[in-house]
């Protein structure tokens, strides 16, 4: 394994108002490795992805991405550090105004100005490389089932050939059989690209399978990192309560304090 980290967050802090939602955040993802952060909603996962994305603005601490201080760029270094990064939505995320294949190519026209045509046969390999067939690229994303449309999403994701992904909740909303599929296809996806990734996630099969490393987020913090293998022995009251699910332990103890 490289040691050299692609992604790095070091005593991240961010609040809203007198609410404190990252209170110190430290990260580390090693080159071509895959960190799913677990944790309860509203403990910060998708502000953690927006402050990397640069969406959000930290009030303290370091991000760097590929060696970069991304809390620091102009818009156009910005706009470059983007293009590194492929990223698949909550819920897809598609246009239903246009046909699948544009949702697809939208990155390589839009982003790199890339011709229609030459994107056209790029996002007909990438619908391929997801299991669909080129008859789906003329369809609308409405007339998709929601497995398909992770599927496009996953395709669009990985379209530009992205140094990094971000998987936001990838499997919500699939039955657990089509949840299974899809993450067996983010794992080979991200294989052939050898891509670098960061995934947030409720659902512990999908972490499970994606994730080289899981990290848990609670109160601010990462209160547990390790190895996913690890995770069934982490010693850590919080993260055993958080993947048993179970209504009693001491998260449950925290929700009645407040
Ligand atoms: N722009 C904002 N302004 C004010 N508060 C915000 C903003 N964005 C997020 N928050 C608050 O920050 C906290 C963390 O939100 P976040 O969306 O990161 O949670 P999450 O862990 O991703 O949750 P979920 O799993 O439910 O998506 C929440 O209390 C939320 O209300």
């Amino acid at each position: 394994m490289t040691s050299t980290p692609m992604i790095e967050l070091s005593d991240v802090q961010k609040s809203f108002g007198s609410k404190t939602v990252l209170n110190g955040v430290d990260l580390s993802i090693p080159k071509g490795q895959s960190l799913v952060i677990i944790g309860g909603s509203g403990t910060g996962k998708s502000v953690t992805l927006k402050c990397i994305l640069g969406l959000l603005k930290p009030d303290s601490g370091v991000i760097t991405v590929d060696g970069q201080d991304a809390t620091k760029l102009g818009s156009r270094d910005r706009k470059a550090l983007l293009q590194k990064f492929g990223m698949l939505f909550q819920g897809a995320a598609l246009f239903d105004s246009l046909p699948v294949w544009q949702n697809v190519a939208f990155g390589l026209i839009q982003g790199q100005g890339m011709n229609k045509k030459d994107a056209r046969e790029i996002a007909t390999e990438k619908l391929r490389r997801v299991g669909l067939s080129p008859d789906v690229g003329l369809l609308s994303p409405s007339e998709l089932s929601g497995g398909m449309q992770k599927r496009v999403g996953l395709a669009r994701a990985i379209a530009a050939e992205p140094e990094i992904i971000f998987f936001d909740e990838p499997t919500t909303g699939l039955d657990p059989i089509m949840a299974d599929v899809i993450n067996d296809l983010i794992v080979e996806c991200v294989q052939d690209l050898g891509a670098t990734t960061l995934s947030i996630t409720h659902d512990m099969a999908s972490a499970r399978k994606i994730a080289d490393r899981i990290a848990m987020l609670y109160q601010g913090k990462i209160i547990w990192e390790g190895p996913k293998a690890d995770i069934d022995r982490s010693g850590n009251d919080y993260v055993t309560q958080f993947i048993s699910g179970s209504a009693t332990g001491p998260i449950q103890m925290e929700l009645l304090k407040n």
